[in-house]
């Protein structure tokens, strides 16, 4: 098989069973959704407290007993910039234990069709932007979350060895930075996004003037809406059969500083924005080449001042229950 994969389509069998793990993450829930409303009637989803994917024995029963066909594994432990900086060992060692437990059980029940999700942190904290895929390996990482990354290039690894030892289709999809209805809150360990959200609106509801956002603002990001990543990923799996990761988001970028004022005007906050340049700026750009992505088919259609928009009312409509 080329390096680059097959497109073909590959229909999914909509009655069979589908595990979607970390289905009620920000991602998985999309993907829940998403397969729902593409009509597949046997999804299986399990909450963390009832089962817990390091514990290996537990993973292996739950397996032999649901028989999954299909496999998404969006179920990690996953954080901000801070979070990543300040507890790089949970993030390493969750993050390998879930992996490998989960893709040693679909191996050895016959998993038939999966797929990994990485982050687009795995690549060099100075890679040539556009990112592509095969930058993977070329340079360092960006200190600010190497044990994660490292933990994620592992599971590339595992997946493109499933195929070469077991000649399973399996494949990784690597999103950019993620957002949407479901997604973490939390002010200290959340991502950007949903942390100027929360930080908006609390202000111009105590009507606080001054806000204060971290590091320098000019970090560029790409932000891609969890339905449309959802969208993507069924796609994948469904045209895609290849060793290579594939990179999935929307390939526009803004700096952090006009993150901010999209938010803001969102939210209707009209005070200051301060910017706290302790706290890290992380990699200065990570804009993903989503060429392969496009030659599988498939586009994102969410714009980012749009997706912020529902993003702001999804929040108001949930502040009682919102994770964080
Ligand atoms: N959010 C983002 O910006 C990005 C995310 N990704 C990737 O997408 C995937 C999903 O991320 P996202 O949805 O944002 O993360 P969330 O934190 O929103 O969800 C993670 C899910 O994983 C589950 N989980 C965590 N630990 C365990 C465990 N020990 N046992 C069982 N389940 C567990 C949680 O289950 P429960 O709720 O039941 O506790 C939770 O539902 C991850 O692989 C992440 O790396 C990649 C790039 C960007
Ligand atoms: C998806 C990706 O997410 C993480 O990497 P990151 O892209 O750096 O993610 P972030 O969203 O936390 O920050 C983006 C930028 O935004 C700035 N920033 C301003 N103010 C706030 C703020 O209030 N909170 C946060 N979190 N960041 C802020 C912040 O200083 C940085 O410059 C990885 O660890 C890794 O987990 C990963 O794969």
């Amino acid at each position: 098989m080329a390096e680059s994969g097959t497109f073909q389509p590959r229909p999914l069998d909509r009655s069979a069973p589908f595990y979607v793990a970390g289905h009620r993450g920000l991602v998985g829930s999309a993907i829940w959704r998403n397969l729902e409303a593409e009509g597949f009637t046997n999804l299986v989803g399990r909450a963390s407290s009832d089962l817990d994917l390091k514990d290996r024995d537990a993973v292996f029963s739950f397996f032999s007993l649901v028989q999954p066909r299909y496999v998404v594994l969006a179920a990690a432990k996953v954080g901000g910039i801070l979070a990543n900086n300040t507890y790089p060992v949970d993030f390493l060692s969750e993050n390998l234990r879930i992996q490998v437990n989960v893709l040693d059980a679909a191996r050895e029940f016959g998993v038939e069709r999966l797929l990994f999700l990485g982050s687009s942190c795995i690549y060099p904290k100075f890679a040539e932007q556009p990112i592509r895929e095969d930058s993977l390996l070329t340079g360092h990482l960006e200190p600010t979350n190497d044990a994660y990354a490292i933990a994620k290039i592992a599971g590339i690894m595992h997946i493109q060895a499933v195929r070469r030892q077991y000649g399973l289709p399996w494949i990784s999809a690597m999103p950019t930075n993620l957002y949407g209805p479901g997604d973490n809150f939390s002010p200290e360990g959340s991502h950007v996004l949903p942390a100027l959200i929360r930080r908006y609106d609390e202000a111009a509801r105590a009507g606080t003037q001054v806000v204060t956002n971290w590091g320098s603002g000019t970090p560029r990001r790409e932000f891609l809406h969890v339905d449309d990543m959802a969208a993507a990923c069924l796609h994948l799996m469904e045209h895609y059969d290849g060793p290579s990761q594939v990179n999935v988001g929307t390939g526009k970028d803004v700096t952090i500083r006009e993150l901010a004022s999209l938010v803001a005007d969102a939210v209707g906050y009209s005070g200051e924005i301060l910017w706290d340049t302790s706290k890290p700026d992380g990699t200065p750009r990570k804009l993903l080449d989503v060429s392969k992505l496009a030659e599988a088919g498939w586009s994102a259609s969410i714009g980012l001042e749009e997706g912020i928009k529902s993003t702001v009312a999804w929040y108001r409509d949930n502040l009682l229950s919102v994770r964080g």
